[in-house]
């Protein structure tokens, strides 16, 4: 075929026509190395065309949430695109994720090796490095055992169920108050930039015993950070998979978020540092303190023997505050502004507050049984914004099979945790924001089987570790803002409800109102 081709091409001399077949020939050969043979019984993955170089990038760009959605309609629940040159298996519809994370969990457990993980906590994340198994799994045993045993700690003071509840609680009231000084002196606020302290103060309280002034620079400049770094680590970042890209100019290039990793990391290894010098082991004080002690007992995994280096260990703390904050932020952030945008759901949440829970004392935890309709709020804003529209990229850690579909070790797999959420076969109306979905019929209780089906934590072996606190801050920090605050617009500025692509799925910054309900 490549002869046929010469005489058109005009005067070419021979060794130019041998060195056109022989490229020809080698990117013939390499494509048919890269196209793997599908074994007997199983079929060959649907999907898109790739482009030569680019695969198919100027598909997904933009909101990949969308156009992937759009293509699970087109390709089925399992199929593939190409980022790049790299394949990437996009899987959607509950049955399929629930087959894949659950069932066929080990499979689908592993993390692939991209461009930017990396730079994450010095390529030492729990939730972002491509570990081996093992190592993985201890170190994901010893964070939860840090965060089930500090967040079930007694409170410092009476009343209060545990230390967890103690610190949200009072950060919840600081907040009112900030809210309230900086609606006094500017007229308006923007929520994210408060709510990101509050929460950030929670996490730093467990993990390194402090909190610092909502006004207080170094913390500020990191916690603003966080969009950066979820617009690089978003599933589908063209920089990841095809590499000329990572050294293009922009705001969301790989050398800022190259500096923010950097900058994050050495903020948490101060803190671990004067940690290590103060350190007691008759008194373990904080997250921070509990690691160090770990490193002292370093065989952690007794099933395999696995070793862990101290760096390691304490790195852990560097993935739980980032994780930490970052996502119960910009939860909090959206319930605000869904707050405002649904004003009559404002008002009869405010009304269950006030029959149930009254305005004389913080909401507590014990309060949930009777918030109904706070609750399902929280579930419906879950589902509604996906805010985390994939989950963190996952990798199959051997050959596979998926709905008959092979699936090659060290593939590269997006899960479609928005397109869960906004299945027609599931929800009825999925694009309208109703709390009552999730109600039973006489409003007093949540419908557990469909609260069950909001996908927003992940599922199966990687699920998120730290969906327990999640819940519990979101729904007091929540409870408390809407027992004391009624938020609305600032004249003249439209709520704009369209969300920022990234890991995490920000709401525009904005300018909002708050008075105190007993004032109107
Ligand atoms: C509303 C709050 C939160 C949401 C929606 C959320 C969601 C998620 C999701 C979707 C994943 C990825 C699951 C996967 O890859 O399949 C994840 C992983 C993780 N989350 Fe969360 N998260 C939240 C809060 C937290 C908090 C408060 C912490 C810690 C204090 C935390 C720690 C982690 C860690 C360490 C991982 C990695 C687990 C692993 O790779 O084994 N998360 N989370």
């Amino acid at each position: 075929m490549a002869l046929m081709i010469l005489p058109v091409v005009g005067s070419v001399s021979v060794s130019e026509s041998l060195l056109a077949m022989t490229t020809v020939c080698v990117v013939y050969l390499l494509l048919r190395l890269f196209r793997s043979d599908i074994p007997k019984g199983l079929r060959r993955l649907p999907g898109p065309k790739p482009l030569p170089i680019i695969g198919n990038v100027l598909e997904v760009a933009g909101n990949p949430h969308l156009s992937l959605t759009a293509m699970s309609e087109r390709y089925g629940p399992v199929y593939q695109i190409h980022i790049g040159m790299r394949p990437v298996v996009v899987l959607s519809g509950i049955d399929t994720v629930r087959q894949a994370l659950i069932k066929q969990g080990e499979e689908f457990a592993g993390r692939p090796h991209l461009y930017s993980f990396q730079y994450i906590n010095n390529g030492k994340s729990l939730s972002f490095s491509s570990d081996k198994a093992g190592v993985w799994r201890a170190r994901r045993k010893l964070a939860m055992n840090a965060l089930r045993s500090f967040s079930s700690l007694e409170g410092t003071e009476a009343g209060y169920s545990c230390v967890l509840e103690e610190h949200i609680c009072k950060e919840g009231e600081y907040l009112v108050q900030q809210l309230s000084t900086v609606m006094k002196a500017s007229g308006s606020f923007d929520p994210f930039r408060h709510i990101v302290v509050s929460v950030a103060n929670v996490i730093c309280g467990m993990c390194f015993g402090r909190r610092y002034s909502h006004d207080d620079e170094e913390l500020l400049s990191l916690v603003n950070m966080s969009d950066e770094f979820g617009q690089v680590v978003g599933s589908g970042n063209p920089a990841d998979f095809i590499p000329f890209l990572r050294f293009l100019p922009g705001r969301t290039s790989m050398k800022t978020f190259i500096d923010i990793n950097a900058r994050f990391t050495s903020f948490v290894q101060k803190i671990v540092r004067e940690h290590y010098s103060s350190y007691d082991k008759n008194n373990i004080r904080d997250i921070t303190d509990s690691l160090i002690d770990h490193c002292e007992d370093r065989q952690l995994d007794e099933n395999s023997n696995v070793q862990i280096s101290d760096e390691k260990i304490v790195g852990i703390v560097n993935d739980l505050f980032g994780a930490g904050f970052d996502t119960i932020s910009t939860a909090l952030s959206w319930a605000v502004v869904y707050l405002v945008a649904y004003p009559e759901i404002q008002e009869k949440l405010h009304q269950e507050m006030n029959n149930s829970v009254g305005m004389e004392h913080t909401p507590r935890l014990s309060d949930k049984p009777s918030l109904p309709l706070l609750e399902a709020f929280i579930l419906e804003l879950f589902r509604h914004s996906s805010f985390l529209p994939f989950t963190i990229p996952h990798c199959t850690t051997k050959d596979t099979a998926l709905n008959g579909y092979f699936i090659p070790k060290d593939t590269c797999v997006f899960i479609n945790q928005w397109q869960v959420n906004h299945d027609r076969a599931l929800w009825k109306s999925p694009s309208s924001f109703s709390p009552e979905r999730f109600l039973n019929a006489d409003g007093t209780t949540v419908n557990k089987m469909e609260a069950e089906k909001v996908m927003i934590f992940g599922m199966g072996k990687r699920r998120c570790i730290g969906e327990a606190i999640g819940r519990t801050e979101i729904f007091l920090f929540l409870a408390i803002l809407v027992q004391k605050l009624r938020f609305h617009e600032l004249p003249g500025h439209p709520l704009d409800m369209t969300p920022e692509y990234g890991l995490t799925m920000k709401n525009k910054r904005c300018q909002l109102c708050a008075s105190l309900w007993e004032q109107d």
